[in-house]
């Protein structure tokens, strides 16, 4: 039976290999409640890739538990939104039909047809990219493709929302926009949400907690408290002493575990 305490996703010693005896991603173990939001830093090859697989049952070897509101992961099925690092567009499929595709397969007896393509309308409007509707995903800029994986990911209204590395194509100005859209997206349409990033800087203005995954498999994961910095309005976030605190804390961490 499952509680609101125990609401959320609860990673406990997660382990996985894709060769045996090499391990891909160490014990890692966490608990992200209900509507919560974590980043994830770890060097490149530390996992957090996987970590992600391992949730959506891309990976379906691993070891330890995943939990999502107090039951087996696997054994429910929980609505997911996954924004990949190749942004993983159909490319015969048009920017709206990408997202059609996601929502009849999310909620195949949901809303009515008309109902289904106003929501696209209103998502693509939301990410600013309305007027690439009709255009196909190998037309599109990297920056663009990103939005449209994000209106995806949001349109399916999902209960766990996974991202990896949304933003690394984007130039710093659009990296920015799209941070503020993602925050106001995320709040008003909450979905427990795991974001991966190379991006120190982006980790603390985006999570409640930072996960550090360390370059040895056999270091624990450090969780970094980022509540201070998470409770302020993006814009102020970033010329917060709470905000240079946190990145001089973040540092140390890499510095000891990368
Ligand atoms: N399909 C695969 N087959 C074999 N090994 C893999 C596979 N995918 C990843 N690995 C290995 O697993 C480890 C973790 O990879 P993963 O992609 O999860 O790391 P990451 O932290 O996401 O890296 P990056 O920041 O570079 O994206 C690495 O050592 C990688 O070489």
């Amino acid at each position: 039976m499952s509680n609101s305490r125990n609401n959320g996703l609860c990673v406990r010693e997660l382990e996985a290999e894709y060769r045996s005896g090499e391990l891909a991603l160490g014990k890692v173990s966490f608990t992200l409640p209900e509507h919560g939001i974590y980043t994830i830093l770890g060097p490149s090859g530390s996992g957090k890739s996987t970590l992600l697989r391992a949730i959506t049952g891309l990976l379906p070897e691993y070891r330890g538990e995943l939990l999502f509101n107090g039951s087996s992961l696997r054994e429910q099925k929980v609505l997911m939104g996954l924004v990949p690092q190749n942004y993983g567009l159909l490319p015969w499929k048009t920017v709206k039909g990408n997202i059609r595709v996601a929502m009849n397969i999310a909620h195949p007896r949901g809303q009515s047809k008309q109902a289904r393509e106003a929501q696209i309308d209103q998502w693509l409007t939301a990410m600013g990219i309305a007027e690439l509707a009709e255009r196909y995903p190998l037309s599109l800029s990297g920056g663009q493709q990103q939005r449209v994986a994000i209106a995806r990911a949001f349109a399916i209204a999902p209960s766990l929302l996974l991202l990896d590395e949304p933003f690394s194509a984007l130039d710093a100005i659009t990296r920015e926009t799209l941070q503020q859209l993602f925050l106001e997206h995320w709040q008003a349409n909450p979905a427990t949400a795991l974001f991966v990033t190379h991006d120190v800087d982006e980790a603390i203005l985006l999570g409640q907690k930072m996960i550090v995954l360390p370059s040895s498999k056999n270091d624990p994961a450090e969780i970094i408290d980022n509540e201070e910095v998470f409770a302020l309005k993006l814009k102020e976030k970033r010329a917060s002493d709470a905000f240079f605190a946190q990145i001089k804390k973040v540092r140390k961490v890499m510095q000891e575990k990368w």
